[in-house]
């Protein structure tokens, strides 16, 4: 009897979950491939979903929909569509999706994932401390970081040892962020798997792990409050990220002085003050943002550009031409040069473009049912993701884009296409810092050394799909430039 029923019950449940993929929503409801009870598209994606999905819009064109289990998703692959709803129509594309790991942990606090109003407030607090971020601080700061990076190259380079890029780039972008954030040193013997980065570090890669792959729960919507309460129980990563976050509030507040900021904590701690458990929250969580969106975005564009070089040395070298020709007997690349070295920004640009390292940026959600220019219809509570892949390897937008060609930015300097921080008021927050640091490692990497492959041969361009797409973990020779 126990049985029967609960047979019947499923055969209820998936009768119901079929009817609510297959009912009409609208006469203008977008098309997209047939999903199946339960699972909806996920069988048809592979474990490089951005390419199936660049695949699927040939035939079903540059806005479609999938069904992720039971989350209906549209997939955006144009760049006038992506300018409709992240700045015309904003509004309606303001919040992210109400899933249990967006909400896991920070309970919608901080920067990426608090919605609406709440995320209005938190943007122009966040903004307001960023601009209020002595900028001379930050040149020093990462003139600073550089300095030891180029150190610990010349030390590996002079000892023949392979210099392993992810791990020392990590280290890099890590140590930024925490003078940035903290006002805090981290020296050059510190590694970065014990000492007090490896605090942050550890639970911040189980975290990306968790959120790289998603889960199937997120997307199934009768999974979802046994999930919310799996994770609150059973996956500490996260709250040893916001932790940690929590106790750098209170070391800063015991030498804390509202009339001299140090860094961004401190004057986080002003805008938001740390009266209550909220405010603190909303500190913590807006560390912990930083810390997961901006060190390793940065660290893989900086592999990946690494990457290149190795495999198109003619590109190297006139990198290393141009720069060596803008510093004029100097021996370090400073912000300012930036200028006079456009083709070292162009290289970042085209790998960024070659390669977009977040395959669908940071998923976002509608507020309302909406009808788009083109008369498409979107449904409240509809995730949308922006194929960047696809973006970057569109005929109507570059010439021959299957190709790595960094000269492409030399002439044309802005391309529509070309959103890699994407667009609209709710577009990357860190996008000048990331570019400031970028430009930065690379021009004096490039100044210094020359990158070989171990073996002689071209290292494996293929991307590993995860948070973010990393190229398979290589190490390289470096050759100290004369
Ligand atoms: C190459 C490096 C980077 C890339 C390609 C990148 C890209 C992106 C993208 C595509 C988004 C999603 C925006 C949207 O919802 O439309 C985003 C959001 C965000 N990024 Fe970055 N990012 C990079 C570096 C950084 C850095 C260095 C920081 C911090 C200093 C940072 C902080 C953030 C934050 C806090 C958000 C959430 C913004 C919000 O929800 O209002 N990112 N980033």
């Amino acid at each position: 009897m126990i049985i029967e029923i609960i047979i019947y019950l499923f055969l209820f449940y998936v009768l119901h979950n079929a009817y609510s993929k297959y009912k009409k929503l609208n006469n203008n409801q977008l098309s997209g491939p047939f999903p199946i009870p339960i699972l909806g598209n996920i069988y048809q994606l592979s474990d490089l979903p951005h390419l199936d999905l660049t695949r699927m819009s040939s035939k079903y064109g540059k806005i479609f929909r999938i069904y992720l289990a039971d989350l209906y998703t549209v997939i955006v692959c144009d760049p006038i569509i992506v300018r409709e709803i992240f700045v015309e129509k904003f509004d309606n594309f303001i919040d992210r999706p109400k899933i249990p790991s967006v909400k896991h942990g920070t309970f919608f606090h901080g920067t990426v994932s608090s919605m609406n109003e709440d995320w209005r407030n938190n943007r122009e607090i966040v903004g307001k401390a960023m601009r209020k971020t002595n900028l001379k601080h930050i040149y020093e700061l990462l003139d600073d970081q550089v300095d030891l990076l180029i150190e610990k190259m010349k030390l590996i380079e002079s000892s023949g040892e392979q210099f392993d890029p992810r791990y020392y780039l990590t280290k890099f972008t890590m140590s930024a962020m925490f003078k940035y954030i903290f006002n805090e040193d981290v020296s050059n013997d510190e590694d970065i798997n014990n000492g007090q980065l490896a605090k942050l570090m550890k639970p911040m890669q189980k975290v990306f792990k968790d959120f790289g792959t998603g889960s199937l729960f997120d997307v199934l919507e009768i999974a979802r409050p046994m999930y919310f309460l799996y994770l609150e129980w059973f996956t500490t990563h996260y709250y040893e990220v916001i932790n940690f976050g929590k106790m750098k509030i209170f070391e800063h507040l015991k030498t804390y002085n509202p009339e001299v900021q140090r860094d961004l904590m401190d004057l986080l701690i002003k805008e938001y003050g740390t009266d209550t458990d909220d405010q603190i929250l909303s500190i913590s969580s807006t560390v912990s943002d930083f810390f997961l969106a901006g060190v390793d975005t940065s660290s893989t564009t900086l592999e990946l550009v690494v990457l290149m070089l190795i495999n198109y040395p003619e590109y190297q070298e006139k990198a290393y031409n141009e720069i060596k020709s803008a510093l004029n007997g100097r021996d370090k690349v400073i912000l300012s040069d930036r200028q006079s070295t456009p083709f070292i920004v162009s290289l970042f640009k085209e790998t960024l473009r070659y390669k977009p390292i977040s395959p669908f940026g940071l998923p976002r959600s509608t507020t309302n049912d909406i009808f788009l220019n083109g008369g498409q219809f979107i449904p409240k509570n509809a995730q949308i993701l922006i194929n960047y892949h696809a973006l970057s390897r569109n005929e109507e937008y570059y010439d021959n884009p299957n190709e790595f060609n960094p000269n492409r930015f030399l002439n044309s300097d802005s391309n529509i296409a070309f959103m890699p921080f994407s667009i609209g008021p709710r577009n990357c927050v860190g996008s000048n810092f990331a570019q400031d640091e970028i430009y930065i490692a690379l021009s004096n990497m490039i100044l210094n050394f020359k990158f070989k492959s171990i073996d002689g041969k071209q290292v494996d361009e293929s991307q590993t799909y995860g948070l973010t797409l990393k190229p398979n973990p290589f190490k390289l020779i470096l050759e100290k430039r004369k």
